[in-house]
């Protein structure tokens, strides 16, 4: 990890706006909150949007993990129909690799996350998604335009009404590789 060079004090409020459910499953695993999940998290549990850069390996996928988490909390239980937040990747391994750092997290708020990528029918993971039901869809921009424009009936697009947080992580790759997002319609 990079060393800090943020206040205590700033950690402190940071960690005071995070739900208690989330701190126990933190504090099991790591010993303190890098400055990118402090300084990202703190305009974001304000509800402001944020654009984030910080270098490879300095936590990002737990800095937007956890103030997600904890703004739905704040909203409360979703309904079998309603995502509560929507986290886009470029890549089906990013993708389950946000699921799988986010799963005991979002598992202590009782919220499950679905990933849904290519390589795999679009059918299938609707249906998933509809008998699963999904709080945090985790996908690809290629994944989600092909869920969206199989969604005749409108029933996916209405389950977006509900989201609280949108994620676009490492969003400056989405343009870089067309053959990415085009692989995600297989
Ligand atoms: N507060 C923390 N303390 C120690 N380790 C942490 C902390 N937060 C996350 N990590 C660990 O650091 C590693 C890198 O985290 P993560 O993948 O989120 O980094 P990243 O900034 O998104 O990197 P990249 O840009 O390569 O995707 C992971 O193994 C993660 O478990």
């Amino acid at each position: 990890m990079i060393e800090s060079k943020i206040d205590d004090s700033l950690r402190a409020k940071y960690r005071s706006l995070l739900p208690r459910e989330l701190l126990e499953v933190f504090d099991e695993k790591y010993k303190q909150f890098t400055d990118v999940q402090v300084l990202a998290g703190l305009p974001l549990l304000t509800h402001n949007d944020a654009v984030v850069e910080s270098p490879t390996g300095s936590g990002k996928t737990l800095a937007f993990a956890l103030p997600t988490l904890a703004i739905m909390k704040r909203r409360g239980k979703f309904a079998a129909n309603e995502i509560g937040a929507v986290i886009l990747s470029p890549s089906r391994e990013l993708s389950a690799q946000i699921a799988r750092m986010m799963e005991p997290f979002a598992a202590a708020l009782n919220y499950k996350a679905q990933v849904s990528v290519g390589g795999k029918k679009v059918e299938q993971d609707m249906k998933k998604l509809k008998m699963q039901g999904c709080d945090i869809l985790v996908s690809t921009p290629g994944r989600l335009y092909q869920i969206l424009s199989i969604d005749k009936s409108g029933e996916f697009r209405r389950s977006l009404r509900s989201v609280e947080v949108l994620i676009l992580d490492e969003a400056d790759r989405f343009n870089e590789s067309q053959f990415e997002i085009q692989q995600d319609f297989c």
